[in-house]
């Protein structure tokens, strides 16, 4: 598990630890750790151009620090210092080892031509948008052919939440201190980031309970139920699926293609006589019923129910839905159904668990939050929709997030943006279902869906146009990559 942390815990953290140390032990330790991803992105280290974008605080220090130790090692290293104040003992020892300080009229041109540009304007002591003259220095990165190493943070995402408002550097490595911030696990900031390196600097016996965290393949490997030689198909879990109308007979399809991929030992359809029709002739794995009313009775016992996908919003579909949530186990809600729930509320009223799997638009029609606010803070309105309806949610998005109340937010890397394709909800939704039908909590039914989702769209993909098909027929690989990998 990744566990991230917002720039107020790891300033406490560093604090506690500080206060057991010799002064200017952990800034050293960062500017190893720093000094040594550079020197491994520029190969040779001698005789290259490093710029380095000094700030006014200590992530200007880190800097200074690591370009010391490339100095002594023979590169060129010249440093831009944009505050109204830079790191004396960094400067001084900056100095010491050859480098210099560049006159800011020659910033940009350097920062053109340089083999490699660490950004240290701002880390965790950043607020708000970046102030010039550090704003007309991240956008000249942009122009950069050299590598990008962000210190800490890429300067312009706010650490705490992955925001970005206004100019900010695009790094291609970010150098992270102590711990995993939660800025960069969370778009639009984990973009900006690029891959992010940990460096150790002795931390962790100081960190308190994590505000974001990030299931890997390991985790994966641990969760994900597997068949026992006792097995039979009741067993391992039978999940069923209202949804599909007869305008929308596809999402019912994917929805059931997803869920027949999750491993369930059966997944039961229920739904009207068009979608019937399609999924009996995609599936005929699946057990169908063909719904003459809006009632489940002669639907079978299941563990969980996936309800929403292309139901449509009628007063039959919301019949289905009352009837689906009367029911006494987990229900995922997507699509439709939440549409259906954010007119009627009520129908929320139950005790088993329900996991709902909204995009952005969803959510906002839910918590009465404006769709572009959602987008740009996320985590927020996860843990605020999760707190206010009692359920888990599943916010959808460039990056997908499941919160649940008093638990960390869970963010999922997987994802790509080919992803973003009609249907390749439908598949989740079934997915999801399928594993919360097998036991799983709906956090960690949640989590685990979006994480393979991610991976199959990956592979579906492999870097051209994917259809929602597709992702459920890569499934069983995503799932075979994290359980036999245990990466
Ligand atoms: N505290 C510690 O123990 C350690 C800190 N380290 C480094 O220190 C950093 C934190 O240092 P600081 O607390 O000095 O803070 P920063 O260096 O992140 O930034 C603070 C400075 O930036 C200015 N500033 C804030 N917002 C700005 C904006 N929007 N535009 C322009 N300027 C802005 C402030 O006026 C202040 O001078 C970490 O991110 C990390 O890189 C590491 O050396 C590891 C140890
Ligand atoms: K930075």
């Amino acid at each position: 598990m990744k566990t991230a942390y917002t720039a107020d815990q790891i300033r406490q953290a560093e604090q506690a630890l500080m206060a057991r140390l010799p002064e200017g032990t952990l800034m050293q330790r960062a500017a190893s750790g720093l000094a040594s991803v550079c020197a491994d992105l520029l190969g040779r280290v001698y005789a290259s151009r490093v710029v380095l974008l000094v700030g006014s605080g200590d992530n200007g220090g880190d800097a200074l620090y690591a370009g010391q130790r490339l100095a002594r090692r023979g590169a060129r290293v010249e440093a831009v210092t944009a505050g109204s104040k830079t790191h004396e003992a960094g400067l001084r020892a900056l100095l010491d080892a050859g480098g210099r300080v560049l006159d800011p009229s020659a910033a940009g041109a350097a920062i053109e031509t340089a083999d490699l540009i660490i950004d240290g304007l701002v880390g965790i002591g950043a607020s708000g948008a970046l102030r010039e003259p550090y704003a007309e220095l991240a956008k000249a990165v942009a122009a950069a052919r050299g590598h990008v190493v962000a210190v800490d943070v890429p300067s312009g995402v706010d650490a705490s939440t992955g925001r970005v408002e206004g100019a900010a550097v695009r790094a291609r490595v970010t150098v992270t201190m102590g711990a995993y911030k939660t800025g960069l696990l969370v778009d639009p900031g984990a973009a900006y980031a690029g891959r992010v390196e940990l460096v150790d600097i002795g931390l962790g016996a100081y960190l308190p309970d994590p505000d974001v965290a990030a299931l890997t393949g390991a985790d994966l490997d641990v969760l994900l139920p597997r068949p026992r030689n006792e097995s039979d198909k009741y067993r391992r879990g039978v999940v069923g699926v209202a949804a599909g109308s007869d305008l929308f007979t596809g999402a019912a399809v994917l929805a059931v293609g997803g869920a027949l991929r999750g491993g369930a030992g059966m997944v039961r359809y229920a739904g009207r006589a068009a979608p019937v029709a399609q999924v009996r002739s995609h599936w005929p794995e699946a057990v169908v019923t063909q719904l003459d009313a809006p009632s489940i009775d002669r639907v079978g016992r299941v563990q969980a129910w996936v309800l929403g996908p292309g139901l449509g919003t009628d007063d039959w579909a919301h019949e289905l839905a009352a009837a689906v949530l009367a029911s006494d186990v987990p229900v995922l809600i997507d699509a439709d159904g939440l549409t259906l729930v954010a007119k009627d509320r009520t129908l929320l009223r139950r005790a088993a668990p329900v996991l709902i799997t909204p995009h952005a638009g969803e959510l906002s029609r839910l918590i009465g939050a404006g769709r572009d606010a959602i987008e740009a803070a996320r985590l927020d309105h996860a843990r605020r929709a999760a707190a206010e309806l009692g359920v888990t949610v599943l916010l959808k998005g460039s990056t997908t997030v499941v919160a649940e109340d008093s638990r960390p937010v869970r963010v999922n890397t997987t994802g790509t943006s080919w992803l973003a394709t009609g249907g390749t909800g439908d598949v989740l939704a079934g997915l999801a279902g399928a594993l919360l039908a097998q036991g799983l909590s709906c956090y960690d039914a949640a989590s685990c869906a979006a994480y393979l989702h991610g991976v199959a769209g990956r592979l579906a993909a492999d870097g051209a146009p994917l259809a929602a098909g597709d992702v459920a027929s890569a499934l069983p690989a995503a799932i075979r990559a994290v359980t036999s990998t245990n990466s």
